[in-house]
């Protein structure tokens, strides 16, 4: 059986009069994530980890930023077309990890929704899909609250 891995990252601006949404669940927060789309860092890195494996570019090949039919899009939906032109090449995912670095807000309460809406979006069990949080300790950017960042692991099977 032949495997792929692929891994993903994304970063974006946190500001003010922006929704938060973190793989796809919006949470009530002072700021949110600036960016063309809805700005979820965590999809945008699982996607790209996804293409990554199956050697498929990256996501901003598929929806380019400048795309007016993107703007505001829903990043699960993204994640849904990316996944379906990876199993179009023959590949199927075996399970996905990943992080979200944010100083605040605690995620903790919410990891279980991304993890199940990452789970429906690519038809895995739930125990195939995890989603782990990390402050960045008060340090750079991260830190001062100035942006969040996602990275993501995904590996791939031959269908
Ligand atoms: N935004 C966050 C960050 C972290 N957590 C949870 O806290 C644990 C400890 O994080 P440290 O960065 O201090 O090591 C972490 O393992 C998460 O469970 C969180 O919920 N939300
Ligand atoms: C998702 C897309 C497209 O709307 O826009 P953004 O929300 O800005 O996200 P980014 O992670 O910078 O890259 C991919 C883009 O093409």
């Amino acid at each position: 059986m032949k495997i792929r891995v692929g891994q993903g990252y994304d970063v974006h601006q946190l500001v003010e009069n922006r929704p938060l949404i973190l793989g796809g669940v919006h949470i009530d927060f002072e700021k949110g994530l600036l960016g063309h789309s809805d700005a979820d860092i965590l999809l945008h890195a699982i996607t790209d980890a996804l293409l990554g494996a199956a050697a498929l570019g990256d996501i901003g090949k598929f929806f380019p930023d400048t795309a007016p039919e993107h703007k505001d899009a829903n990043s699960r939906e993204l994640l849904r077309v990316a996944y379906q032109a990876v199993q179009q090449a023959g590949w199927q995912v075996i399970n996905v990890d990943s992080t979200i670095i944010a100083q605040q807000p605690k995620l903790r309460p919410h990891i279980d929704a991304m993890r199940q809406n990452i789970a429906d979006d690519l038809g895995l069990p739930l125990d195939s899909v995890n989603v782990k949080a990390k402050t960045n300790e008060k340090l750079g950017y991260l830190g001062r609250m100035e942006g969040m960042e996602a990275q993501a692991i995904v590996l791939l099977s031959e269908i």
